[in-house]
């Protein structure tokens, strides 16, 4: 293990290196359990995760050495438990301002908190909130980046890397320290009130938005368009009718046609 100090902001000031673990965010949540006192802002990163963990039971993919594989824990305490997902906004916004100067317009984030390249995923995160007494307590953010990996197994067919995209390696760390900078701004402004920002910045992000495309949902496919994500995160998809719909994770696949 090793720490190191980024820039006197508290986002990553406390950062933990692992060689080897299971998941960044098992380790992470494990350490809480254990009432081991871990100071918000903590970033666990890993250079190989043996049993890394995606959205819906997935398996997260990363080869060892190549990627950004980490978790960060926020005590979110003044969010409400309606508004966790203002959490996915900070991180998704994070991710994509410290990536955006590097990869430009082509950038997108896949609701809820997928990053995209074009049609394809950069990467992915897994956010777990613990709930007491009707609080939000705990938020550990975890973050799984693409970076110079260059062949991906076949059921991740739809993954891509910087590598892929830039033709040359990109420095792991460097990057690490600004998504950390950037993600604390949005957590910041949160915290400041600044929902409304948070909230309209992240849709004016959205990969699809206002374009009319395929989903799937219920074993019936439709176009529809992307137009609003609710302040509880749930997707607003305005079919050909003028009909909105809402939809959750599970209810809903975009379709790449
Ligand atoms: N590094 C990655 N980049 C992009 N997508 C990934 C990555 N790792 C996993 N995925 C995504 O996760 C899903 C694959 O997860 P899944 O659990 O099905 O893995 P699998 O290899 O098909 O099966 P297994 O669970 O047996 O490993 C796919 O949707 C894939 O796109
Ligand atoms: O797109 C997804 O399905 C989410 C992927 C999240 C992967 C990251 S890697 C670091 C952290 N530890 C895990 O086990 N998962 C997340």
């Amino acid at each position: 293990m090793q720490n190191n100090i980024f820039s006197g902001l508290f986002v990553g000031q406390n950062l933990v290196t692992i060689k080897q673990v299971d998941s960044t965010n098992s380790f992470l949540k494990n350490l809480l359990s254990n009432s081991t006192p871990v100071p918000e802002g903590t970033v666990i990163m890993a250079e190989e995760q043996y049993a890394g963990r995606g959205q819906q039971q997935n398996t997260w993919h990363s080869e060892p050495g190549k990627n950004l594989t980490f978790s960060l824990l926020l005590k979110p305490h003044f969010l409400a438990v309606g508004d966790q997902f203002d959490l996915n906004r900070a991180a998704s916004l994070g991710v994509y301002d410290a990536l955006q100067p590097i990869l430009g317009e082509q950038l997108k984030i896949k609701w809820p908190n997928d990053i995209y390249y074009g049609d394809r995923k950069l990467g992915g995160m897994l956010i777990e909130n613990t709930i007491q007494g009707g609080q939000l307590k705990d938020s550990v953010i975890g973050i799984g980046l693409n970076i110079n990996q260059e062949n991906f197994p076949s059921g991740a067919s739809n993954a891509t890397s910087v590598k892929q995209i830039l033709q040359k390696d990109y420095e792991l760390t460097l990057l690490l320290s600004e998504i950390c900078n950037c993600l604390e701004v949005y957590y910041l402004k949160l915290k400041a009130g600044e929902v409304d920002f948070v909230r309209n910045t992240y849709l004016s992000r959205l990969y699809w938005l206002n374009e009319v495309k395929s989903f799937e949902s219920n074993n019936r496919v439709f176009n529809g368009t992307v137009k609003n994500v609710l302040p509880n995160g749930l997707l607003v998809i305005e079919d050909t009718k003028g009909q909105q719909l809402e939809f959750n994770l599970k209810e809903l696949k975009f379709l790449n046609k």
